[in-house]
Order: C-alpha cells, then sequence, then structure tokens
C-alpha cells in the first residue's frame, strides 16, 4: 500500500449530500449557518448544493456572495455534467452551475456502463464526450473542476478499462481532481485499496504533459464502511477525501466527517484542520446536528457524548493509574470530555474516579468507597440507575462521608387524586403534609397529572422557607418499567431533569408504584437543588 499524498483536502459535502439523508431539510439561513461552522472548523472545501436544480440552492450561492465571508474554505457548486445529446454551451443545469458564481465547481459523471446504457440511455462514447466537454468548457471559465465519478467502484469491476479510461478523459481535459465514488456503498476497505492502487498504476504514465493523478473519495456507508474505506483509499494515494458532518447523507449516510479527519490526523498524521480545528470538532458536530434538527449521536465515534465514557469497573481502576491507558486519544484533542459511569459494573475506581468528578475526594477513604460501592451495585440491581443520574449518586455518597446534605422537610404523609370529570376532563389533585424547619405545612395543588400536582404541592408547601426553589424547573421526566425477573414484581424507574440558572442535574427514584417512585427523585431533586457545595469541593 503507498502512502498518503503530501497535498490532501479535506472536502465537505454536508450542504448537499448530506440534505440527501431523510428527515434533514434545511433553510436557506440553516444552510450558510453549517457553512460557518466548516468553515470555522477548517475544512478545504465546502459544497454548497445543487444550483439550477433546487431552487433554495440557488438562492443559498446568491446570498453565499453577499453573506458567506468564508476564512478557510472554497465554497464549491455541485452538478452534472452536460445532457447527451446537447451541447455544453445550450445546456441550461450547466449554464446555472457556472452561474453560481463559485470559483470551485464539483460535476457528478456517470462512470458505470451499467448506468451510461440503461440509466443514461446512450452510449460510451458519449458520456466520455459529455465528460470531456463539461470539464473543458468550465476549466475554460477559469473555474476549478472536480468530478465525481458516480459508481465508480461497481463500473471498474464490470470494466476496469472503461472505468480506467474515464478517469483519464477528465483528468486530460483539465479537472482537478477525479473522484471515485462508492455510490452504492457496497465496498469493503480491501476492494477499495485493490482498485486504488491497479487504477493508480494504470494511469501512471500514459497522462499528456503536465498532467498527474489527482484521485478523490467519496464513500457512501451501506456496509458501515464509509469511514475505513475513505481512509484506506487516503493510505492507496487519494489526496482528496469527500465526508459530510456526522455521517449525514442518503440512505444509511456518508463517511462521517469527524471520523475521518481525526483518523486521518491522528492516526496517518495529515495536516488536516489545522490551526486548532480538532479541538473544535466535538462543538461543531454538535451545532451542526442542532441545525438539522437531529438529536446528536450519543455513541459517534470521537465526538459522541460516549466517545471517551467508561462504564467497566476494570476500565476505571486502569484510567486511575493513567487515563492513556483506556482512551485511544486524549478526548481534549478533539474537544470532548471522558467520563466516569456509575453502574453496577463500578468497581472502587469507578466510585473514587466518578466522585472526583463531583467535587468529592475519597482518597485515603476505602472505607466509603467499599460502602458506596456494594450500595450502587445493590441498588442498580434493584433497578436504579446512576449511569444519568448524578445528582442522586453525589447525594449518595455524601450521605456515607458524613456530609450529608440536610434534608429540606420531613414528610408526613402525600396523596394524590386523578379526577376524570363527566365532561372529559382529566384533573390530578395533590395534598402534602410536610415539617418544614419545626412547622407544620399542609398544601393542596392541582396539575396536569398526579407528579406536576406533586411537584407544585410540595413547592407551595416549601416556598416560603426555601425561596431559591422558586428557580428550579423540572425540565424533564422520563418512566421506564423494569420487567420483574425470578419472582419479583416490576418496578418503575422515574428520571427527572431539573434546572436552575446555569446548572442542570438528574435525580433518580425507584418503586413498584409509579407515583412512590417519581416522589423519590422529585425530593432528590429539590434536596439537591438546595444542597450546600460539599465540603471537600
Ligand atoms: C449520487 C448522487 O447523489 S448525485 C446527486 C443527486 N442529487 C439529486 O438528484 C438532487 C437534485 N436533483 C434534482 O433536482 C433533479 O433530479 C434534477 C433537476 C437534477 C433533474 O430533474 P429532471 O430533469 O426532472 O430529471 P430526473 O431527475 O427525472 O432525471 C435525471 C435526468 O438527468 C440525467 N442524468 C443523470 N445523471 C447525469 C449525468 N451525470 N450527466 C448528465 N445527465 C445526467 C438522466 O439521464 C435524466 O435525464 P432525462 O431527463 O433525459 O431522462
Ligand atoms: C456523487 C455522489 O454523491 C455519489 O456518487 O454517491
Amino acid at each position: 500500500m503507498s502512502e498518503p499524498a503530501d497535498e490532501f483536502h479535506l472536502y465537505d459535502t454536508t450542504l448537499r449530500d448530506g440534505a440527501q439523508r431523510e428527515g434533514i431539510g434545511y433553510s436557506v439561513a440553516d444552510k450558510l449557518a453549517v457553512a460557518r461552522l466548516l468553515d470555522d472548523l477548517g475544512v478545504d472545501y465546502i459544497e454548497g448544493g445543487w444550483p439550477g436544480a433546487l431552487p433554495s440552492d440557488t438562492e443559498f450561492f446568491r446570498r453565499a456572495r453577499h453573506e458567506l465571508d468564508l476564512k478557510n474554505a472554497t465554497l464549491v457548486a455541485f452538478g452534472a455534467t452536460r445532457k447527451a445529446g446537447r451541447a455544453v454551451e445550450d445546456d441550461p443545469q450547466v449554464k446555472a452551475l457556472l452561474d453560481a458564481g463559485t470559483s470551485a465547481l464539483c460535476l457528478v459523471a456517470k462512470s458505470d456502463v451499467r448506468h451510461i446504457r440503461r440509466a443514461l440511455r446512450t452510449t460510451v462514447e458519449e458520456n466520455l464526450a459529455m465528460i470531456s466537454d463539461t470539464v473543458s468548457y468550465a476549466v475554460a471559465q477559469g473555474r476549478k473542476v472536480f468530478l465525481d465519478c458516480e459508481h465508480f467502484f461497481d463500473g471498474y469491476r464490470d470494466d476496469p478499462g472503461h472505468g480506467t479510461e474515464v478517469v483519464r478523459t477528465a483528468l486530460t481535459a483539465g479537472a482537478d481532481v477525479v473522484v471515485l465514488c462508492d455510490t452504492n456503498g457496497g465496498m469493503l476497505p480491501h476492494d477499495v485499496t485493490e482498485i486504488v492502487t491497479e487504477l493508480r498504476a494504470a494511469l501512471d504514465g500514459t497522462l499528456p504533459a503536465g498532467k498527474s493523478v489527482r484521485l478523490g473519495i467519496h464513500c457512501q456507508n451501506d456496509t458501515s464502511c464509509a469511514v475505513a474505506n475513505t481512509v484506506t483509499a487516503v493510505k492507496a494515494g487519494a489526496m482528496h477525501a469527500q465526508c459530510t458532518a456526522n455521517g449525514y447523507g442518503e440512505r444509511p449516510g456518508n463517511a462521517d466527517l469527524f471520523a475521518v479527519a481525526g483518523n486521518l490526523a491522528l492516526k496517518l498524521g495529515l495536516p488536516v484542520l489545522p490551526g486548532g480545528g480538532l479541538a473544535k470538532m466535538t462543538r461543531v458536530s454538535h451545532a451542526i446536528a442542532e441545525i438539522a434538527n437531529l438529536a446528536p449521536d450519543t455513541h459517534q465515534a470521537y465526538v459522541g457524548h460516549a466517545a471517551f465514557a467508561h462504564k467497566a469497573g476494570l476500565h476505571a481502576s486502569a484510567i486511575k493509574v493513567d487515563p492513556e491507558l483506556y482512551n485511544h486519544v486524549d478526548p481534549a484533542v478533539v474537544g470532548n470530555d471522558m467520563r466516569v459511569l456509575v453502574t453496577e459494573m463500578a468497581g472502587r475506581a469507578s466510585i473514587e474516579l466518578k466522585s472526583a468528578e463531583l467535587g468529592l475526594d475519597l482518597t485515603g477513604r476505602p472505607d466509603v468507597t467499599a460502602r458506596v460501592t456494594s450500595k450502587v451495585k445493590e441498588l442498580e440491581a434493584a433497578g436504579w440507575s446512576f449511569e444519568a443520574a448524578d445528582a442522586s449518586f453525589e447525594l449518595l455518597v455524601r450521605e456515607e462521608l458524613d456530609d450529608t446534605v440536610p434534608a429540606p422537610f420531613s414528610l408526613e404523609s402525600y396523596r394524590v387524586i386523578v379526577e376524570h370529570r363527566e365532561d372529559g376532563a382529566v384533573v390530578s389533585e395533590a395534598t402534602v403534609k410536610v415539617r418544614v424547619r419545626g412547622e407544620r405545612v399542609i398544601a393542596t395543588a392541582e396539575g396536569n397529572g398526579p407528579v406536576n400536582a406533586l411537584d407544585s404541592a410540595l413547592r407551595q408547601a416549601l416556598q416560603r422557607h426555601h425561596p431559591a426553589l422558586a428557580e428550579v424547573e423540572l425540565a424533564d421526566y422520563k418512566v421506564r418499567i423494569l420487567a420483574g425477573s425470578h419472582g419479583t414484581a416490576a418496578v418503575t424507574r422515574v428520571l427527572i431533569d431539573s434546572s436552575a440558572e446555569d446548572r442542570d442535574w438528574t435525580t433518580v427514584g425507584v418503586h413498584e408504584n409509579v407515583v412512590e417512585a417519581s416522589w423519590h427523585a422529585l425530593v432528590d431533586a429539590l434536596t439537591y437543588a438546595l444542597a450546600p457545595a460539599p465540603a471537600a469541593r
């Protein structure tokens, strides 16, 4: 296998191929915002869309001229080669492409004989002429041209001579880079290595003077190998990689820009995303997901929230010695963080590391660490989950550390009624009887559900003594029924996300009864809201 070329481009197609993902529909303003993020990240090219095909893409390029001030990237307009049987200068799609006014263009061309004959319904000779005419016409107008060879790998397998001829024709006509596309995404890494290597050898010495073999790669993710195929093509000599943010794209998607950039920079030592771009990857990935209106993928390599989250006790015990022992790269290099998760898989090291993350120092307290470890295992076995409920975990550790957070009240009783009225309205009403700082308080409130009513009644009862609770909001409420096993009853687990000013926290409650499980999570949430900082923080 040859080594990566010295000159290398990272080419982003989030706004064109990425927008072909089911469920994505960018506005022009969204596209401008994504382009700014990608430019700030440091990609070399941003493919903005297909002017003349999509009115919103035509509008994007029009606005980009005045509104995008790109610092690092070159904007590229995408389109197809001229239509079969039509002169290039008379082709309205080619005109619209040039009218977009970008200095660089990317043309998609057929390179598989099956597609030329059956989809394009033309001859191999005419298709080569379409490529040659369109590339040389755009080059003559001063544009840099990339040529995407659709279905290159499938076509090359059937007819290597023809595949080679397509690439030769485009390079001879003046294409800057010819991009080999695994359009159906069916290749495996060894196929890509073999074909790229063989193609380079076949082209070597056959191009006109002054032309060199400049290849790119574009991989769809249908075998889940898009990133691997991209990296392997670069290893085999491709000097231009097309990718999309978060791997968005047609069907299962494309090669994920962040995984490709991380691999090329940190594993192959290529200077991609210079100027600190790597450290912006996590932020940019999440910001683009937000604009696309998609939840970020928690488990995405390099940039996912869980990319450096460690659950197994054995992992945590080695991480305690040296985080490098269980991280393939330093998370900070890609703008991410390492986290230790506390679950029934935790060992003492996990408990110590997680506590340290929360500002609780268990060094020199093996008794506390051991007690917390066994309590967590016991509770997790009974259905509790501390993985996401850091606040409940902190309360538990502090209790064992003799730094118990004072309970804001003691409970005498609570009662919840759900009333289905004759007119169809369903009203919940809760009454709580509590003691707050020696005073007996009774409060009743209505709510749109039993937990909402309970929360309102409890806050009402506490508000005079604890006015800070007015700032606390219940941001989310998740319920999960955990099936019983070994003859035990099913239990309900409730997670409550709370927020106040600039902090947020999660608490957990478990019980056979959903209201009681909610009550536990609610009480932890309000207790945590009023908790003084830990003695050791
Ligand atoms: C692999 C990829 O993802 S490439 C990007 C694909 N992206 C898109 O298709 C999104 C944007 N596409 C569109 O808006 C429309 O499909 C358009 C405007 C491009 C074309 O629309 P229409 O003119 O209505 O044609 P339609 O989509 O039905 O068919 C495509 C036409 O382009 C032709 N064509 C396809 N590929 C090429 C090519 N590389 N070069 C020249 N012509 C091509 C087809 O033969 C067909 O021609 P025909 O109308 O003479 O039969
Ligand atoms: C060009 C492109 O998107 C493809 O061949 O998949």
